[in-house]
């Protein structure tokens, strides 16, 4: 496997930053972290390795840049954002050649991801002008009641590495509009798409301070920073369960106000009166998109008896049919998994589950390379027992389950701490409102496997977390409600 030279395959090389960038400057660490490339194992790039002591510097500096960032006007700040949309859009296939190098997926979905991405900074540069307070009638003759949003502050923001573009936007989009500053840590797989959109945020005239971009390989001494220094206002996390919880512990200490995007468990469910060949189809994108690594991917595949088969059998031909591979050759549709370690936690869920009684219906050839590869495998006959019902496989992995009535499957669904996304597919009028009702999630896909928009809140219950991102909703988590009382 040739070692991936990055710079080479860039229209604009520039893009390819690998200082932090604060307060309008970049800036080396008192360190460097290594970048590697999952599906092939060379090391791609070497990024700077902030110190806490750096980090809390930001924070100054955003503390400050947000006093007047918060007096532009709406407009003001919705043309600087717009501005930073039309050069993402400009440089897709570069932000999306860096992302393949550094996450792994097809260079086709990351391309997509980038777009996704902009959307939420189009979106809510319109949002930045419709932040509207209001009047209330008093409640004596001499009180006037107002109600006005301000924005919170100095928002801090911790991401993962599956979407490490759009999930950074997703936060800094609405936190921007606002008028909040921005100080965000990205994981420290996939750095390199951060800071290339700190290239086009500083290229957009985001003023210096307002939006800043600190890799580091301390996650948590990052964390206790965000979470303990008190010019930090409100703290947005997408990642898994186990950290948020961590994360909300310790912003109790400063009441902080956070949002959280945690894990998922999604079900998948195939009733007898769905359209089969759609429902394969939406299982395809819903399970294997990013090569199941999303917090939305079908996690368990329930089919109910009457169609049971005939879905498996279709499935299995339809997953035989995806091409495994390096992201950024032509035609892969399957690239590599994170980490040896993500490919280890789903080689264990496929050994519980034939330990417990499943049945390996497809086990697709996995490439020999220096990569994390790890080719996808389809099981029939999971039961709940199996480690697969309960935990967030976030790989290649499409278990299915038999369920035979409306009930049992409602009741199976449920069955879980998670409550992010859900999916199934039916056509009875009647079944699909009351099933969409009785799904305890925050995002019910109807005959889709794919929900992800702007246009949407996207949010968790449970312990799948706390807020919402995109539509409307997602700009007032960064705004503070101020109630003034006037004696007239
Ligand atoms: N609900 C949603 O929208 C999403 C949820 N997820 C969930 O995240 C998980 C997979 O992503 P993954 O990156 O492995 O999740 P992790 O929770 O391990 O990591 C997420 C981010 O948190 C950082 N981090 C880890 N430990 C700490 C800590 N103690 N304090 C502060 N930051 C910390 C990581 O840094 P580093 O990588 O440098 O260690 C990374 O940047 C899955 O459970 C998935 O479902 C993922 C994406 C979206
Ligand atoms: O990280 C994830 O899994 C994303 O939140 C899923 S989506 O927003 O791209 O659907």
């Amino acid at each position: 496997m040739t070692a991936t030279n990055l710079s080479s395959l860039l229209k604009d090389p520039s893009l390819l930053e690998t200082r932090a960038y604060i307060n309008g400057a970049w800036v080396e660490g008192t360190a460097q972290l290594d970048v590697d490339n999952p599906a092939r194992g060379d090391i791609i790039a070497q990024v700077a390795d902030l110190s806490r002591e750096q980090v809390a510097s930001a924070i100054d500096a955003a503390y400050v840049a947000q006093k007047e960032w918060a007096q532009w006007t709406g407009k003001e700040r919705a043309n600087v954002l717009r501005k930073w949309f039309d050069l993402m859009m400009a440089n897709q296939d570069d932000l999306g050649t860096i992302m393949t190098a550094e996450q792994g997926k097809p260079l086709a979905e990351a391309k997509g991801e980038v777009a996704y991405g902009a959307s939420f900074i189009e979106f809510f540069a319109e949002e930045a002008k419709r932040i509207y307070g209001e009047t209330i009638p008093g409640h004596m003759r001499d009180k006037r009641i107002m109600v006005m949003k301000q924005p919170i502050g100095v928002a801090a923001s911790i991401t993962p590495w599956n979407f490490p573009n759009a999930m950074i936007t997703r936060k800094a989009a609405p936190a921007l509009a606002a008028g909040c500053a921005f100080v965000g840590r990205p994981a420290s797989e996939t750095p390199l798409s951060a800071l290339a959109l700190a290239v086009l945020a500083d290229r957009a005239g985001i003023p210096a301070g307002v939006f800043n971009i600190l890799p580091s390989s301390n996650a948590s001494e990052i964390g206790k920073e965000f979470c303990e220094n008190q010019k930090v206002r409100k703290l947005t996390f997408t990642g898994s369960t186990g950290v948020g919880r961590i994360l909300l512990a310790q912003a109790a200490h400063n009441v902080m106000k956070c949002s959280m995007e945690l894990g998922g468990n999604a079900p998948f469910i195939v009733f007898d009166d769905a359209d089969v060949d759609a429902a394969v189809e939406g299982a395809i994108i819903c399970k294997f998109r990013n090569n199941g690594q999303t917090c939305v991917c079908a996690n368990r595949i329930y089919v109910q008896s009457g169609v049971y088969d005939v879905f498996t059998e279709k499935l299995a031909a339809r997953v035989a049919q995806m091409k495994v591979g390096d992201g950024l050759e032509a035609g892969s549709e399957l690239g590599p998994l994170i980490t040896p370690a993500a490919i280890q936690k789903v080689q264990n869920h496929i050994a519980d589950a034939k330990a417990k009684g499943g049945e390996v219906v497809y086990a697709g050839d996995t490439p020999q390379s220096l990569g994390n590869f790890l080719a996808p495998t389809i099981i029939k006959g999971v039961t709940r027992d199996m480690a697969v019902a309960t935990e967030e496989t976030f790989g290649p992995l499409a278990p299915i389950f038999k369920f035979e009535t409306e009930d049992e499957v409602i009741e199976l669904a449920n069955d879980t701490i998670f409550g992010l996304a859900s999916y199934f597919y039916a056509n009875d009028l009647s079944r699909v409102y009351k099933v969409a009702e009785a799904l305890e999630y925050g995002i019910v896909g109807v005959n889709t496997g794919i929900i992800s928009t702007e246009n949407a809140p996207f949010g968790g219950v449970k312990q799948s977390g706390l807020g919402r991102e995109g539509s409307h909703h997602g700009i007032e988590d960064y705004l503070e409600l101020k109630y003034v009382c006037l004696t007239v």
